[in-house]
């Protein structure tokens, strides 16, 4: 018998016997000393060239091998272990159709890994006079649901003050001596396990309706049958759902749905290989998944891993296969490397998964994020220099480009061409300075870019009117929520527009340069007939100024009004301090100032043009107005030719009602106040958390414990120290009505 050895997560693969006859072969599994190999390399045919060669697993189970056989070479072990009083996992991950369900669940024919496994515990069980009981739990779009009770319940998974996991609004669950997942039924003989679990599926069958792919587990609690009963250990099965390419054009499930599957498959990737490397931080709480088993993981629980591979290999069965692979070397810390060429692959994915939970996320990197930004950081070092240069050119062509196209006078295409060129530019300077950002260790504190300045360089079209914006800005941007409402506030006037951020605090740069993209992918044709109205926008080292320049169908300009920067102290220093370190990303006063140089260059040219009044429309001047008017450059800049900086309010009423207009306010000021409610709970001491509403001093001492595992992220998170959904809004209703007492 195999032994699991030191391993926490032990890797194997097993492939579906194969129907079609006439299929391909193409997976071969090279088993160097046959069944008592160490390592199995499985690789495949020539149309997945270009891949590695082979992945390494700890097995292999192909078709001859039989259920039967995995049950006595792994799982074997693992009943011995639970009757020790340890908890064991039993996982099948695969693509679609990989044959997860036969694998664990089986049929009435051919019994599948539980049903076995149950037969064997209850045999031991009757042996020793423990007694063995049973839970089935579904986990759908990160909802956990109780299969036994007579209607699915939602079960709420909740850490204890020990960081045990616990229910709550489960009675029956947590009456019980131990602590327990969901409702337990006690097994007394298989055919009762049978019955239950198979007639489980059926109703199930019938009552999903519309069908929705799911995470199923069964967990098999034994307890001691002595004097004082107590909890041995458990053994969990759980079969994920199957991973499922989200740009599939077939697939029958919502591109939503498919991703936050994708999203909680990856969380448990995540989770095993931080257990299988050994890491000091395990991120149980990307998922609700990882966070409800994750007592079933965690210590010197072990698990199998079993990825599911069919015969007739697919790109999504190759891709889980390369994530195993990883686990099972535990030596590639890059499964979130977002160089282009994984962003190409299957790998997108992950990356996509993980800008989506940043983007969730944009405050409270985890550890493991964390570190794998600093590694990437140390990857992409020697890129780095590099790419400082690179993008400052990329900068300065930027804006050569677009003083082309003002200086462009008599063709209008050649114009919008240029103006495309420019975009482009604008985007690929974004990214670059983005992976400089990325790469730059001081950048890696998740809270430090509250402090750190943003700048973004945003344009945008309303009708006919083309907006740049240039900010420079701190705390109030500082927040992703707060600026993603305001990229959506943009977004929802004018006919084309896009945005390009950069963010100084990693997290958000990723996520938002992914999301400028994002716009700009649904940016509709380019105007020619523009008015261009630019402004700048500085705080701190900076004098406030901004520029509008108006333009007529001509290319005329029809009003231009100067733009100066002044350089403060601060900029002095921050530049010299830049200077003391050469390999550090120049600081954004100075890339502003480049792209604030650049523009007025832009406003040099265009003064030299004239603007015949004819060609001013009523529209684009009330336009123009109304632009100035949002910008909040007061009449008396106007008047002497000097701007002045708008105030950090957006133009909300463009092309919108007032209704709407104040709705996406008050949205604002809400994600703003919740923010700043979050951002409290995560750095107060405990002593201000107990100036909070509903916050005593257990509370405080639990907020304080669980968020240096993990921060609070949303404010769902708040219900992790025992609160109620409605005990949550309570607080904040308290809170934030307070302001106005
Ligand atoms: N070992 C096997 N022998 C024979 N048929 C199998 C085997 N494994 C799976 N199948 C068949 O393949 C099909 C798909 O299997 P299964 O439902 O287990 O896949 P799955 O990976 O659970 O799919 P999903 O990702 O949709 O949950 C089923 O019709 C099943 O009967």
């Amino acid at each position: 018998m195999k032994s699991h050895g030191r391993k926490v997560v032990r890797v194997v693969a097993r492939v579906k016997p194969s129907t079609d006859l006439v299929s391909t072969r193409s997976i071969s599994v090279h088993k160097p000393m046959g069944e008592d190999s160490e390592t199995v390399s499985i690789s495949f045919g020539a149309q997945f060239a270009g891949s590695k060669d082979s992945y390494k697993l700890d097995y292999c189970y192909e078709e001859n091998e039989t259920t039967g056989s995995i049950l006595t070479k792994e799982i074997k072990p693992l009943i011995s272990t639970v009757f020790e009083g340890k908890d064991a996992n039993v996982i099948a991950q695969g693509a679609r159709n990989g044959g997860k369900t036969h694998l664990i669940q089986g049929n009435e024919r051919e019994l599948g890994l539980t049903v076995l496994t149950m037969s064997e515990m209850l045999s031991m069980a009757e042996e020793r006079g423990d007694s063995v009981s049973v839970s089935v739990y579904e986990v759908s779009q990160e909802t956990v649901y109780d299969l036994l009770g007579q209607e699915k319940r939602v079960v709420a998974v909740l850490e204890g003050a020990q960081g045990k996991i616990q229910l709550k609004g489960l009675s029956q669950a947590t009456s019980l001596i131990f602590q327990c997942f969901c409702f337990q039924v006690p097994v007394k003989s298989l055919s009762e396990f049978q019955n239950l679990y198979y007639g489980l599926k059926k109703s199930q069958k019938l009552t999903s309706d519309p069908p929705v792919r799911s995470h199923k587990g069964v967990m098999i609690h034994v307890t001691t049958g002595n004097a004082n009963p107590g909890s041995l250990g458990r053994m969990n099965f759980l079969d994920m759902a199957g991973y499922e390419d989200s740009r599939k054009q077939k697939s029958a499930l919502a591109p939503l749905e498919i991703a936050r599957i994708n999203k909680s498959i990856y969380a448990l990737q995540n989770v095993m290989y931080a257990l299988n490397t050994n890491e000091s931080h395990v991120p149980y709480r990307e998922s609700k998944l990882t966070r409800m088993l994750k007592d079933c993981f965690k210590g010197c629980n072990r698990t199998l891993l079993i990825t599911c591979l069919p015969r007739k290999f697919s790109q999504d069965s190759f891709y889980m296969l390369n994530l195993a692979s990883r686990i099972c070397l535990g030596s590639n810390r890059a499964m979130n490397n977002p160089t282009k060429k994984k962003i190409n692959g299957p790998e997108r994915s992950i990356s996509l998964s993980s800008a989506a939970q940043r983007r969730q996320t944009p405050l409270n990197v985890s550890a493991t994020s964390r570190k794998q930004t600093m590694l990437r950081g140390s990857v992409t070092e020697r890129k780095t220099k590099i790419n400082t240069a690179a993008s400052a050119i990329k900068a300065r062509k930027l804006f050569g480009e677009a003083n082309d196209s003002v200086k462009c006078k008599n063709s209008s295409k050649k114009m919008e061409g240029k103006a495309r060129m420019a975009l482009k530019n604008v985007i690929s300077t974004s990214k670059v300075v983005s992976s400089i950002q990325a790469s730059s260790p001081k950048e890696v504190n998740p809270c430090e870019h509250e402090l750190n300045e943003a700048a973004c360089l945003m344009f945008y079209n309303v009708g006919n009117l083309f907006v740049i914006y240039c900010y420079r800005f701190s705390i109030f941007f500082g927040r992703r929520g707060i600026f993603s409402g305001f990229l959506k506030l943009c977004s929802s006037h004018g006919t084309g527009k896009f945005s390009i951020c950069n963010f100084s605090g990693y997290s958000t740069s990723a996520s938002l340069s992914s999301e400028a993209v994002d716009i700009t992918e649904k940016e509709t044709p380019w105007k020619h007939k523009e008015i261009f109205s630019g402004a700048t926008h500085c705080d701190d080292a900076f004098t406030e100024k901004a520029q509008i320049v108006k333009r007529d169908e001509n290319n005329s300009v029809i009003d231009d009004l100067a733009l100066v920067i002044n350089k403060g102290e601060n900029l002095d220093k921050e530049n010299n301090s830049l200077l003391a370190n050469e390999t550090a990303s120049p600081p954004l006063s100075m890339r502003l100032q480049e792209l604030s140089n650049n523009l007025k260059s832009i406003c040099k040219i265009s003064n030299q043009l004239s603007v015949p009044e004819k060609y001013q429309s009523p529209l684009t001047i009330l336009q123009a107005e109304e632009a100035s008017e949002h910008s909040d450059i007061t009449a008396e800049a106007a008047v002497s030719g000097e701007l002045r900086t708008p105030e950090r309010t957006m133009p909300s009423n463009i092309g919108c009602s007032p209704w709407k207009a104040y709705s996406a306010h008050s949205s604002k000021l809400k994600n703003s106040a919740v923010g700043e409610y979050l951002k409290f709970i995560n750095t107060a001491g405990k002593e201000d958390l107990k100036k909070l509403k509903g916050i005593g001093d257990k509370r405080a001492a639990y907020i304080v414990e669980l968020r240096e595992e993990s921060p609070f992220k949303t404010v769902d998170d708040l219900k992790s120290i025992g609160l109620s959904a409605k005990q949550v809004k309570g607080l904040l209703k308290k809170e934030i009505g307070e302001i106005f007492e």
